[in-house]
């Protein structure tokens, strides 16, 4: 997957949502758990439910890792799924990776080459070698968190170093990475305001937007100060979409929250122009 492909999707659906798959075993109707593998038969009537409004999938994958091998089996599931049924979407494993160069090679390999997905979170502390083996693969994306969305994010985030908030470094340093251009960036929704300030430090780069629903942010917001003439958001919602209803038509209930989204995002892009 490619700039190109995901702009593609995004004028066709009108549409930048991402649906996080934050699945969750406690908060599935009751009904599924009566199935072989629950969370996949709720991932996949999610997904068939909602894949005309959205561009992206995120599985977050401590879901999935909190089940051990079973949850390991279920997000495989899932990208199969996603990779055979609905090849145009990206998919993104949001893992939060970032280790030594060594190290951050397998990690690449494993969600790049084992489960094929299209992108993958990665955090930035450790620096240039722990980012740039994740770029090396081509038509993938490293999207590097620049300034989240928790509150946390005001411990070390938003400190100045030198004269300089600690997100400013991380953007300006990622983009003299190799294949810089392969990367995307983690902004928080419920920091819309420092969007503004992101954009002259990366005016053209993706940024993935999660904190709309359940954490308050505002895609109005988001919009007004991250958007470019080439959209270059992914704003992303996981639990108000996926427990819109904890009964049988929990699919349809995701849709019409899903819908929601994607009606706004849509009069977004057409004040764009
Ligand atoms: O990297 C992320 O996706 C992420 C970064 C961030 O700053 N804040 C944040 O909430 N996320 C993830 O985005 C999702 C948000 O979920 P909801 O709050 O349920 O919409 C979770 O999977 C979080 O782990």
């Amino acid at each position: 997957m490619n700039t190109t492909d995901l702009l593609d999707q995004i004028e066709k659906k009108g549409s930048f949502l991402c649906i996080g798959l934050d699945t969750d075993q406690e908060k599935i109707p009751p009904h599924l758990l009566d199935e072989p593998d629950p969370i996949f038969a709720f991932n996949k009537a999610i997904i068939d439910a909602t894949h005309h409004l959205c561009v992206a999938y995120k599985p977050n994958t401590a879901f999935y890792e909190a089940y051990g091998l079973k949850g390991w089996e279920s997000l495989s599931r899932t990208i199969e799924y996603l990779n055979s049924s609905y090849p145009h979407l990206l998919t993104i494993a949001d893992a939060k990776r970032g280790d030594i160069g060594n190290t951050a090679t397998r990690y690449a390999e494993a969600f790049f080459n084992d489960l094929n997905f299209d992108a993958v979170t990665v955090a930035p502390y450790m620096g240039r070698d722990s980012v740039e083996p994740f770029l090396k693969f081509p038509d993938k994306f490293t999207i590097l968190l620049a300034l989240t969305s928790n509150a946390g994010a005001f411990d070390f985030q938003t400190r100045e170093v030198d004269g300089q908030a600690l997100y400013k470094i991380v953007l300006e340093t990622a983009l003299t990475y190799e294949h810089s251009d392969r990367l995307m960036f983690v902004v928080g929704a419920t920091k819309a305001e420092f969007l503004k300030e992101i954009r002259k430090i990366v005016p053209e780069h993706f940024l993935l937007v999660p904190g709309v629903g359940a954490q308050g942010g505002s895609l109005e917001e988001v919009c007004k100060y991250g958007m470019t003439d080439r959209v270059g958001l992914l704003v992303n919602s996981s639990r108000k979409i996926l427990y819109a209803s904890r009964e049988k038509d929990f699919a349809e209930a995701a849709a019409r929250e899903a819908e929601g989204l994607q009606k706004a995002m849509k009069k977004e892009l057409i004040k764009r122009g």
